[in-house]
């Protein structure tokens, strides 16, 4: 797998602000990751490193090869970004927008109409001024703008706040098609659940560091938090055995029996539990989501001496 992005060490200080503290960071092609962390953690000042708009205070940032503050323009032409607030020009339309970022990045239009139903731009706004838009439909265009010059590496700040549900499947798409095209793809979000199953890798800042970097398998195992195991019995009067298992179990207002079971037990009483499958009318296992894993790292690094 080829490394598109790798941060070294990297720290970045305004005045006495340490908005990113000694951040290692590797992005790969062909890979989704997110960047999350509470506001002020460091994710704008992360990719602002990365567009090499802002130079880091101590250590190296390199995007395909390059110092991306110093490096080659072509580089920055196979950068793709969404800022947080996308703010254009109101009295220009979609597409007279898109002509003017492809001018700046000094990339062809040629594809422009392609952008804008890859981002679900309706044909019949393109030619309407940005003003009539809805926030969804900047955030399109925004998205259409991210995508001229067919990035390599595209950096999204918070890309699916303003959009409706559809809309935001719509969008995981569009990632899920750019990184089978091998474009690397940095998400910056707060909305956890969402992302849960839509990247190969999660990143968590705090306080400018970097506390978490992995698969949320990888998180569910450093973690080692407990999985719940919720059961419904077949009839009123069975009580298997392993209800009498030294795993405490919680009887929900609904007759729903549930359970949080450490990792390294969850396999041996699910054996138990299914050893008589006619006991059972349901079984379900949830584990940890990625804001329980969120929750658990951030209480951890405050624990922190
Ligand atoms: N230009 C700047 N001058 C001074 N302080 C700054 C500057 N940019 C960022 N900071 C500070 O650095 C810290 C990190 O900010 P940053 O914008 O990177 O966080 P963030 O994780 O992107 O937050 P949000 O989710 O709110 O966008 C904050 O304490 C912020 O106030």
């Amino acid at each position: 797998m080829m490394t598109t992005v790798s941060i070294t060490g990297a720290s970045k200080r305004y005045g006495k602000v340490e908005a990113v503290k000694d951040v290692s960071l590797t992005l790969n092609e062909g890979e989704v990751v997110a960047l999350v962390g509470h506001n002020g953690a460091g994710k704008t000042t992360l990719i602002k490193l990365m567009l090499g708009l802002i130079r880091p205070s101590e250590g190296r940032v390199r995007v395909l090869g390059e110092d991306p503050a110093t490096g080659d323009f072509a580089v920055r032409q196979r950068l793709g970004y969404l800022p947080e607030s996308v703010s254009f020009h109101m009295a220009l339309t979609g597409r007279e927008t898109l002509a003017f970022y492809a001018r700046l990045k000094r990339v062809d239009i040629a594809g422009g109409a392609d952008l804008f139903e890859r981002v679900g731009l309706a044909a019949e706004a393109v030619d309407r001024p940005v003003r009539t838009y809805s926030k969804g439909m900047r955030q399109r265009l925004g998205l259409a703008q991210a995508l001229l010059g067919h990035p390599r590496v595209l950096l999204l700040d918070e890309p699916t706040s303003g959009l409706d549900p559809a809309l935001r499947r719509h969008f995981y798409d569009l990632v899920t098609e750019l990184r089978a095209g091998g474009t690397t793809v940095l998400l910056s979000s707060h909305a956890l659940t969402e992302l849960e199953d839509r990247t190969d890798r999660v990143v968590i800042v705090t306080g400018g560091s970097k506390i978490a970097d992995g698969t949320l398998a990888d998180l569910r195992g450093i973690a080692n938090l407990p999985t719940r195991v919720s059961v419904r019995l077949a009839g009123e009067g069975v009580a298997p055995d392993w209800r009498q298992d030294n795993v405490r179990w919680k009887l929900a207002p609904d007759g729903t029996m549930e359970a949080d079971v450490a990792a390294d037990r969850k396999i041996a009483l699910l054996h138990e539990i299914t050893a008589d499958p006619s006991a059972l009318s349901s079984l379900a296992i949830t584990e940890p989501t990625l804001d329980d894993l969120y929750a658990h790292f951030l209480t951890r690094e405050l624990a922190r001496p």
